[in-house]
């Protein structure tokens, strides 16, 4: 109750309390400063992000947890250590108290202070033990490049160590030449035997991994990548029928998701519907149609918005009957709101539609 209180406060003024609490972070401990990228602008928000998220979740401790693991593994490839955290947590409740002030006193700092114990304990917990399974990041070489259309590449990599993820999972990725800078791609690929990993990557407008990984990757760049992460996975203990939408380079997880489905020998009936604004921006129609022809369970439906003059969810609710499917979505964050919404509306229940947390793929930013 008192960190809604203090959250309720905050939320307006987020930029100030983010910016103070670097301020605070970095004069009081310059140690700290090289984790963070040089150009601190995308990072700012994501602290809060993160306590909002956490603040949310706050009564539902299974989610919680689940988050906070999550983070704390994902924390392991910036250098963090057991010992930072007191120190954040310091500077957290120094710039909390002086910008949430009409309700800070003695008993909301002791909530803070046990609150943010209890979170940075689940998460250094969670890194000591994925420290004894997993490095911190892989180093991945490009080993090729395929540019599909003026912004859109298909990257593929081979990491210098086994690399285990399972399809419709994403992971974090830095670029040689924006150190510090961690983007989300989801895996275009199933594993694969040779250990090899693809991602779709689209140069967005001011999106400077994004367009470094575009238009400057060559094959032999050495990139970073953090841990897998993500729940939109194939559940392989039911055999419902999978309906897939995928929007723009948003179809990668769902090739992943086809492929995995193959593999196990399942013959479910998977529908995708495959969004783009142009014919030409539906740059892996190919692969699709050639998975198509070699998997009579499997439909591909291309949709393209100036043809349809229907958005992707819009057309979804024009076939079906869907009650018999699990749904996974992929795609700009619209996309996956207006999707979610049109397949609660088809009669869908929330626990059968899957897609990744759209604060994330917020917060991916470029
Ligand atoms: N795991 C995931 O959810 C993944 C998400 N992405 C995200 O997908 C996006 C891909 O960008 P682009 O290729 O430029 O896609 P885009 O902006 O061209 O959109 C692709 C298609 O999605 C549909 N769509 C877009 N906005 C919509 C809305 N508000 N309501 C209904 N339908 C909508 C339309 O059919 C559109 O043609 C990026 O934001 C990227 O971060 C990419 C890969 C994986």
């Amino acid at each position: 109750m008192l960190i809604r209180q203090t959250m309720a406060e905050v939320g307006p003024i987020a930029d100030k309390v983010t910016s103070y609490f670097y301020a605070l972070l970095f004069v009081r401990h310059p140690e700290l400063r090289s984790l963070f990228p040089a150009a601190m602008d995308t990072q700012r928000d994501r602290l809060l992000k993160a306590l909002l998220t956490a603040a949310e979740h706050i009564d539902n401790t299974e989610v919680l947890v689940a988050y906070l693991q999550n983070l704390g593994r994902g924390h392991r490839k910036y250098g963090t250590r057991p010992e930072h955290y007191p120190a954040v947590g310091e500077c957290l409740i120094g710039s909390l108290s002086r910008y949430a002030s009409a309700v800070w006193d003695t008993e909301t700092e002791a909530a803070w202070v046990r609150a943010y114990t209890t979170i940075s304990q689940v998460m250094i917990d969670a890194a000591a033990a994925d420290e004894l399974r997993a490095p911190a990041w892989w180093y991945a070489e490009v080993v090729s490049h395929d540019l599909r259309t003026p912004d859109v590449a298909v990257i593929t990599v081979r990491p210098d160590q086994p690399y285990p993820f399972l399809a419709g999972q994403y992971t974090s990725l830095e670029t040689p030449w924006w150190p510090r800078i961690w983007r989300h791609y989801s895996f275009a690929s199933a594993p694969r035997s040779d250990g090899l990993l693809s991602f779709h990557v689209k140069a967005v407008p001011a999106g400077w991994v994004s367009n470094a990984l575009v238009h400057r990757a060559r094959p032999g760049d050495i990139i970073r990548l953090g841990p897998p992460a993500g729940t939109m996975t194939v559940d392989h203990t039911t055999d419902s029928g999978l309906l897939c939408l995928g929007g723009g380079t948003g179809i990668a997880p769902i090739k992943a998701l086809v492929e995995d489905v193959a593999e196990h020998g399942e013959r479910r009936p998977v529908e995708v519907f495959y969004g783009a604004r142009t014919g030409h921006d539906l740059y892996d129609i190919d692969t699709m149609l050639r998975l198509q022809q070699s998997h009579p369970w499997l439909a591909v439906r291309p949709v393209v918005d100036q043809q349809a003059h229907l958005q992707l969810p819009d057309v979804v609710r024009e076939y079906g009957p869907w009650n018999e499917y699990d749904a996974y979505l992929s795609g700009p964050p619209g996309m996956i709101r207006s999707g979610v919404d049109a397949l609660r509306d088809i009669g869908i229940p929330s626990d059968r539609i899957r897609h990744d947390s759209v604060e994330e793929l917020v917060a991916a930013g470029d």
